[in-house]
């Protein structure tokens, strides 16, 4: 199989490396505007350590809306399933940022996979502590399931979000006004800013990835990150939710669970069988990598990898 991916992974670069139509670049985030949509990368870790790369897979990007599989990771361990009384877990059909259900449903969102969802996730992990120390707890946990320290947030990336996310700060005023943030709007999305400034390359995205392929079980390092049940349950919001209003189109074209961000990544579980991201900055209409969901449609389709 190695081998074969090995091909397919390099056709798949060659391929799209070629493609003139790449989507547009996250301009609404000023230092992601300049990055260059020519990028590529795809990366794929098999449960024996085996790593597969092609194209700029050790290039660091942006992982902006990915990390909030993480951050729910993170939330579930230290708060169990009484997070569920805060947030839902139905796709919402609507744009990553839309407040729109926001308000009819009471301030309770639809999924902790659209920004206002990730806000609340967000809230509960600051608890009552200093912003800089729940996201100081966000980095050490993505280095311990990457197993890697050279793992970054770029303070940059989030200090512009800060400065210019004036949607993310009307979702937590709404959330605010409904009784459902318990911290004050600014701390709270200055925590939110900076999970999504993590940055990561295609190589350390997979292989922290690598826990939901395998029960919850980090099996390079042999540690337990998460319970084997929650771990299915972070793949079925993954599915059902992990490209917004895109997920059903996704679900329909590549088949597996996976998370996308608007920095152009994509994270994507085969269960039992690998972690994958693949990177491509340029987005489709629905703020998911366009090239990004060709590569892993190519993927999937050519390993008959679908987990219907
Ligand atoms: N879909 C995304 O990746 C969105 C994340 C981005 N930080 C935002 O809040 O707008």
């Amino acid at each position: 199989m190695k081998r074969r991916l090995n091909a397919v992974l390099s056709d798949i670069e060659a391929e799209l490396r070629e493609s003139t139509e790449r989507g547009e670049v996250a301009g609404y985030i000023p230092p992601l505007a300049g990055i260059d949509p020519a990028k590529f990368g795809i990366a794929v870790v098999l449960p024996d350590d085996t790593t597969l790369l092609a194209g700029d897979a050790d290039e660091k990007f942006s992982v902006q809306s990915i990390s909030k599989v993480f951050a729910l990771t993170l939330a579930l361990g230290n708060r169990g399933d009484s997070i569920w009384q805060r947030v839902g877990r139905e796709p919402s059909g609507d744009p990553f940022n839309s407040s729109v259900l926001l308000e009819l449903e009471k301030g309770i969102p639809r999924n902790p996979f659209i920004n206002a969802g990730a806000i609340v996730v967000a809230d509960i992990l600051l608890g009552a502590y200093q912003p800089r120390e729940t996201i100081g707890e966000f980095l050490r946990f993505m280095r311990f399931v990457t197993a890697d320290d050279d793992i970054y947030i770029d303070h940059h990336v989030a200090q512009a979000e800060n400065d210019s996310g004036f949607n993310n700060a009307a979702l937590a005023n709404l959330l605010k006004a409904n009784g459902n943030l318990d911290g004050a709007p600014a701390h709270v999305l200055g925590v939110y800013h900076h999970y999504c400034a993590l940055a990561m390359s295609c190589r350390q995205l997979a292989r922290a990835g690598l826990f939901l392929t395998s029960s919850g079980r980090n099996p390079i390092t042999d540690t337990r990150i998460v319970a084997a049940q929650r771990v299915r349950r972070i793949n079925a919001l993954m599915m059902t939710c992990g490209h917004y209003d895109g997920s059903g189109d996704f679900a329909f074209r590549v088949g597996i669970p996976a998370k996308s961000g608007v920095g152009g990544g994509i994270l994507a579980i085969v269960p039992g069988i690998a972690s994958i991201a693949v990177w491509s900055p340029g987005l489709n209409r629905h703020g998911n990598s366009l090239l990004g969901t060709q590569a892993l449609e190519m993927l999937c389709q050519q390993m008959n990898w679908s987990v219907f």
